[in-house]
């Protein structure tokens, strides 16, 4: 899968992130997401694959691109069957989010990015839009800090497994009201807390990589999120666990529905009745091959967003696969027309 479609899916990050960098500072946070969704799907479509999405911008009626469900790629379409390689042939299922971090760019705040997964056809969790309960930590926690434990009790084990004191460890949490209590514990604990206001796919993927000053994400952000994070991190070797959270009582936003027990039959209808478990980076991306890719749409810990010169840009991505089991760094100078000069920084 990587041979086939690894250097293209760069292109599809790359691309929503330049459409999107157009928009920074805009204050336009709708437009900066749409042209990210377009960008990705023209990419994706010129790609010899057959894929379906399975995370999207939400259910067909309310998305028109990009949507779950979705069949993306030149195989994906019967006719063009006859010029594509068993390998491309391959169904295949994407979890995209072509603009992670919406109010981010449209406020050209840093941290936002195009991001994507890719498995083969069941290897993704197909989350609801509902909400996750979140714990993502370095590879060298795996398996030890557990989403179940207490801040406290966790923090007490990141600080064993990293060689550091408690006072060392850095935890992201979203600004939410939701989480008043977790930073209150988490600051009792002596750990520091930096506080996002969007963008936790960016905040888990930190965690994966040692030098980023970041330990761990704590709390609860988006699910389909989640899977992306899981699948980021399951490449990387690092520690992610989610929780669904479908009680909108305990997100105290109305964004999840009117009611606890209509969420809890959504999910039933969706197949899946253990609402309560927790699941691992392994479980959310089962693929035996998954890949990771994000291109920076403003500049975040790991990538540089997008900067533009005249005639063209730059772009910093990164693709992570269990295939190759590599983390790669991907520096591209994108020409439109005939630019003055080839910008080197
Ligand atoms: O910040 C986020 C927004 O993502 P997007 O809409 O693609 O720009 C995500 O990283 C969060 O995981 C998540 O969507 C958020 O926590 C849910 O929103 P909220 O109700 O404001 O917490
Ligand atoms: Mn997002
Ligand atoms: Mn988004």
């Amino acid at each position: 899968m990587e041979n086939t479609i690894g250097l293209e899916i760069i292109e599809v990050v790359e691309q929503a992130a330049i459409a999107s960098a157009k928009w920074m500072g805009k204050g336009e946070k709708n437009t900066a997401d749409q042209v990210a969704v377009e960008a990705m799907r023209e990419r994706m479509n010129k790609i010899y694959m057959r894929g379906r999405i399975v995370i999207g911008e939400g259910e067909r009626d309310d998305a028109p691109m990009l949507y779950i469900g979705e069949e993306v790629g030149i195989c994906a379409n019967p006719d063009n069957a006859i010029s594509c390689s068993p390998d491309e042939l391959m169904e295949i299922d994407i979890a995209v989010d072509p603009c992670e971090g919406t109010n981010l760019v449209a406020y050209g705040q840093p941290g936002s990015m195009a991001v994507l997964a890719i498995s083969e056809r069941g290897g993704l969790f197909a989350a609801p839009d509902f909400y996750m309960k979140k714990l993502a930590a370095p590879p060298a926690a795996k398996g030890k800090v557990d989403i179940n434990k207490s801040a406290t009790e966790n923090l007490k084990i990141l600080s064993e497994c990293l060689g550091r004191s408690i006072e060392e460890l850095v935890v992201v949490v979203m600004k939410r009201e939701r989480h008043n209590d977790l930073i209150k514990e988490i600051r009792e604990a002596g750990a520091r807390v930096q506080l996002i206001s969007d963008g936790d796919v960016g905040a888990a993927l930190s965690c994966g990589f040692a030098g980023t000053n970041i330990h761990a994400l704590m709390g609860i952000g988006a699910a389909p999120e989640g899977v992306i994070s899981a699948a980021a991190m399951r490449a990387l070797g690092g520690h992610f666990q989610g929780q669904l959270i479908y009680d909108p009582a305990v997100v105290k936003t109305g964004l999840i529905g009117e009611s606890k027990e209509s969420n809890l039959e959504r999910l039933s209808s969706m197949g899946i009745n253990e609402p309560d478990k927790v699941y691992d980076a392994h479980e959310l991306a089962s693929g035996q091959t998954v890949l990771f890719a994000a291109c920076g749409i403003t500049s975040g810990n790991l990538m540089q967003g997008v900067r533009f010169f005249h005639g063209g840009a730059r772009t910093q991505s990164l693709v992570i696969s269990t295939q190759s089991k590599t983390a790669r760094f991907v520096d591209t100078i994108h020409m439109f027309e005939q630019p003055k000069v080839v910008q080197l920084h």
